[in-house]
């Protein structure tokens, strides 16, 4: 059996799966989860197709989120995200969020997992749960976030599954040890066109950034601006039709100690228009510690240079929860005292 090696020699664009084979049960998994796990492998990004999400459900998530959007910022401020304290759920505007200290020109509202007060994880006070904070005054916005969020934790476990067959380890290798109550949250941002003067300064819908857990499985409008970074060049992953674009975590490059990589990416909105998108983060457990795989046969000299945070996901230790709070705090500065400073 060959071994699987990293070999940075960057990439050109970001591959296309059909995972169809894997949503019916029927054709050659195995062949999927070697698409899946050489894309991991050299891009840390690919897209999906033949995922059987359904196409309505998305057009309603996208049409209740313009419209969402598109109301004076008063009514938007409705739901702050000070309203959600430590569940950090509800509503920012354009400015409220950093990466790597800098505001991202972008708005957005935060969601997870639907708890109740009587839920044992709310009862225990942990960061990062609880109830959402939804727009009572678009009808059905409630109700279509939380039917978008199911069929994106199936196709979550679905992925997990194959990226596990692409490592060798059982299918349910990640279910069984981090994933099978997974943390889950899930965004739907708003990006303003970029009216920055032509002073040739960049200014960025979200700044270069890795995401924190395990997968991010992204669905994003006709209007373009997600850049990949392959090694020092930047690389455009434009919209496709029917496709999700999904990437690998930090916690994913931790556990393969850097074999499948969590690439940085970063939006630049010039399409003159709002650009929607909607991430959504299937990550470990929340007090799970993540450890590397015994990855055996395997090459995992990790080669990188210096992360865009500096920081190493190799020395971490600890939970998940621990790690995705350290992340909180930087981005949203002003809730460090709500999520994390309570928490003790
Ligand atoms: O909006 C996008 O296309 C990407 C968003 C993103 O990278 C993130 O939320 O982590
Ligand atoms: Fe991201």
């Amino acid at each position: 059996m060959n071994s699987l090696q990293v070999v940075d020699e960057g990439f050109s664009q970001v591959p296309l799966i059909d995972i169809s084979a894997l949503v019916s049960g029927k054709g050659d998994r195995l062949k999927v989860a070697s698409e899946i796990g050489q894309a991991c492998r050299e891009c840390g990004f690919f897209y999906i197709v033949g995922h059987g999400v359904d196409e309505g459900l998305q057009q309603r998530l996208e049409q209740l989120s313009r419209q969402f959007f598109a109301q004076d910022l008063a009514t938007k401020m409705a739901i702050p995200m000070a309203l959600g304290g430590k569940a950090w759920r509800g509503y920012f505007p354009v400015g409220g969020e950093l990466t790597s200290g800098k505001p991202d020109i972008k708005e957005g509202i935060y969601f997870g997992a639907e708890l109740g007060n009587d839920h044992p994880l709310v009862q225990a006070n942990t960061p990062m749960h609880g109830a959402n904070l939804f727009p009572e005054n678009i009808p059905l916005f409630r109700e279509t976030v939380l039917e978008y969020m199911e069929a994106m934790t199936q196709l979550g476990h679905i992925l997990m599954a194959s990226i596990a067959l692409s490592l060798r380890l059982e299918a349910s290798y990640f279910a069984e040890r981090y994933t099978s109550d997974p943390l889950t949250l899930f965004r739907i941002f708003n990006y303003p066109p970029d009216l920055s003067p032509a002073d040739g300064k960049n200014r960025w819908g979200v700044g270069e950034h890795t995401d924190y857990g395990v997968l991010t499985i992204l669905k994003q409008d006709n209007s373009g601006g997600l850049q990949v970074k392959s090694r020092s060049r930047w690389v455009a992953a434009p919209p496709i039709p029917g496709s999700f674009v999904c990437n690998i975590g930090d916690m994913l490059d931790r556990m393969t100690r850097g074999l499948y990589r969590s690439t940085p990416h970063r939006v630049q909105n010039i399409s003159g228009c709002d650009r929607l998108s909607f991430p959504f983060f299937f990550d470990p457990n929340f007090d799970v510690e993540v450890k590397p795989i015994p990855l055996d046969g395997v090459i995992t000299k990790d080669d990188r240079t210096e992360r865009w945070d500096q920081s190493s996901v190799h020395d971490f230790q600890g939970t998940y929860g621990d790690y995705v709070l350290g992340k909180v705090s930087k981005v949203f500065p002003e809730l460090r005292r709500t999520v994390l400073e309570t928490t003790q």
